[in-house]
């Protein structure tokens, strides 16, 4: 966006607040009747693995991608997991209250992103959840950098 200074990562509070929401978003999805079954009871690392993607995508370090696998690590993530519509949505829903309830800021630059990069990221895991070849796969196939 013109005229925007902060990465969007500084916007929304940096590290910490990122892994505010992450870390109160996680056992939301364990607990979800809809999620569990493809969750599972969980993996910690996850909290961490997450915090740095959103990170690197919201215009902070590239920790996930330096150190973390980066892109194929996540492919190999959703790899087989044949996400549902519905189970894509109720992810979606759990993340914007989580939002809510750690403070991330509610103005309309950090809500927009938010949304739209949920939306985005969502529809990317989806289709590569249900690729059985490499030609099946979302055309994204990097680490995103959102700009907002
Ligand atoms: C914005 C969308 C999404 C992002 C950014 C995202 C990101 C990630 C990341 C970073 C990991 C961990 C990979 C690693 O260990 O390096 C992961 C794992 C996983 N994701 Fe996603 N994901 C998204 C959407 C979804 C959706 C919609 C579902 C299902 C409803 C899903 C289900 C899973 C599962 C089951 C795992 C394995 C977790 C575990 O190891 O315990 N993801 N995802």
């Amino acid at each position: 966006m013109t005229g925007v200074e902060t990465t969007l990562y500084e916007h929304v509070g940096g590290r910490e607040a990122l892994h505010r929401l992450v870390a109160d978003w996680y056992p939301t999805v364990l607990a979800d009747p809809l999620l569990h079954p493809l969750f599972g009871d969980g993996h910690p690392e996850h909290i961490d693995h997450l915090t740095a993607f959103l990170a690197e995508v919201f215009g902070g370090p590239t920790t996930y991608t330096d150190d973390l696998g980066g892109f194929p690590a996540l492919l190999e993530a959703h790899r087989g997991k044949s996400i549902r519509e519905d189970r894509r949505q109720r992810f979606i829903d759990l993340f914007l209250a989580a939002a809510d309830r750690t403070g991330l800021p509610g103005d309309s630059r950090t809500r927009t992103a938010l949304r739209d990069y949920l939306d985005f990221g969502t529809e990317v895991a989806v289709q590569n959840s249900h690729a059985t070849a490499d030609t099946d796969l979302h055309p994204c196939q990097e680490v995103p950098r959102w700009h907002g």
